[in-house]
C-alpha cells in the first residue's frame, strides 16, 4: 500500500455482461503522467471508470492514497479525483468563468447531489488560478459556443483542475482536436504534473503518449505491459496489441512510432 498513489488491485470489471477489465492491477503515482493505451475495446475507460469509482468492480478494489476508494465519502472523493470524460460536452450559452467554477461543485448543488455552502474566496482565487494555468482567462467571459474545440477541452481541463484534485482521469482528450491543439494539452498537463499532480490518460496517439512517464498497455482487458514508454513502445508488444508492425525510432530523444501501412502491415 503507497500513499501518494491512486492503485488498481486485481481488479475485475464488468460492462453489462461483459468481462472489459480482468485481473488489473496497476499504480498510478501522484507526480507521474501516465498514459493508458490499447486498441479499440481493450478495456481502457472501464478502467478508468472503475478507477473513479464509477464502475463498481466485481472483485479486487481501488485505492486512493492508501485508503479503500469505497470507504471515501463521496465529496472528498470527487475534490481528490477529477475526471474529464471522452466528449463532454460543455454548456453552449454559459461563459467560460461559469463553466470553470462548476468544477468547485456549484453545478453538484445546483443539481442537489451535495449540500450548498456558501460560495468563498478560496473558491474564487481556485477558478482564477485554474484559468490561469490553462491560458484560459484572457478570454473567460466569452460563452462557451463562441470557443474553438481545443479552447473548449482547455476550458474542461480548467473545469476539471479548480477542484484543485491530487489526480485527473482524462478519457481521450486528444481526441478531435488538431495536432497543435493535442500537443497543448500534453503541455498543460505535463505542467501540472510537474506541480505534483498525477495524471492517468487514455490515448490512441502512441506518438503522444510516448511523451508520458509511464505507458499501461492494456490487451482484451488485460496488463499486456506496463512501464516506461521505451519498454512498452515495442514492435513486438505492438504487435501483440494492435496487430501491427511497426518500427520505433529515437528522435530528438524522443520515441516515435511509425506504424507499416494497413493492419497486419499489408
Ligand atoms: N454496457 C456494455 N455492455 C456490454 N459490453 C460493453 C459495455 N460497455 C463496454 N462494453 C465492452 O467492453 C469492452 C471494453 O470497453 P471499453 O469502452 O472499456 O474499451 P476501450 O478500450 O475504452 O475502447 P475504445 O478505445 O474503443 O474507446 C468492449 O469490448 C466493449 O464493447
Amino acid at each position: 500500500m503507497q500513499p501518494h498513489t491512486l492503485e488498481a488491485y486485481a481488479l475485475h470489471v464488468r460492462a453489462g455482461t461483459f468481462a472489459a477489465v480482468q485481473d488489473v492491477s496497476a499504480t498510478f503515482p501522484a507526480g507521474v503522467f501516465t498514459a493508458v493505451i490499447g486498441p479499440n475495446g481493450a478495456g481502457k475507460s472501464t478502467l478508468l471508470r472503475a478507477l473513479l469509482g464509477l464502475s463498481p468492480p466485481e472483485r479486487g478494489e481501488v485505492r486512493l492514497l492508501g485508503r479503500k476508494l469505497a470507504d471515501w465519502p463521496r465529496s472528498e472523493r470527487a475534490r481528490t479525483l477529477a475526471y474529464l470524460a471522452q466528449g463532454e460536452a460543455l454548456p453552449e450559452t454559459a461563459q467560460v468563468r461559469d463553466v470553470v467554477a462548476l468544477g468547485r461543485g456549484a453545478g453538484a448543488w445546483r443539481w442537489g447531489l451535495i449540500p450548498a455552502r456558501p460560495w468563498t474566496d478560496a473558491d474564487e482565487s481556485a477558478v482564477t488560478d485554474a484559468l490561469t494555468r490553462t491560458d484560459t482567462l484572457r478570454f473567460e467571459h466569452r460563452r462557451v459556443s463562441e470557443l474553438s474545440g481545443g479552447e473548449r477541452q482547455r476550458v474542461s481541463l480548467a473545469r476539471a483542475l479548480a477542484s484543485q484534485p491530487r489526480f485527473l482521469l482524462l478519457d481521450e482528450p486528444t481526441n478531435h482536436l488538431d495536432l497543435a491543439y493535442a500537443l497543448d494539452v500534453i503541455r498543460y498537463v505535463r505542467c501540472e504534473v510537474a506541480g505534483g499532480l498525477g495524471v492517468v490518460a487514455v490515448l490512441h496517439d502512441l506518438n503522444l503518449a510516448a511523451r508520458a512517464d509511464a505507458l499501461v498497455l492494456l490487451h482484451e482487458g488485460r496488463v499486456l505491459a506496463a512501464g516506461p514508454p521505451e519498454e512498452v513502445l515495442t514492435p513486438a508488444l505492438l504487435h501483440t496489441a494492435y496487430g501491427i508492425h511497426a518500427q520505433i525510432i529515437r528522435h530528438d530523444g524522443r520515441l516515435v512510432v511509425l506504424p507499416q501501412d494497413g493492419v497486419q502491415g499489408v
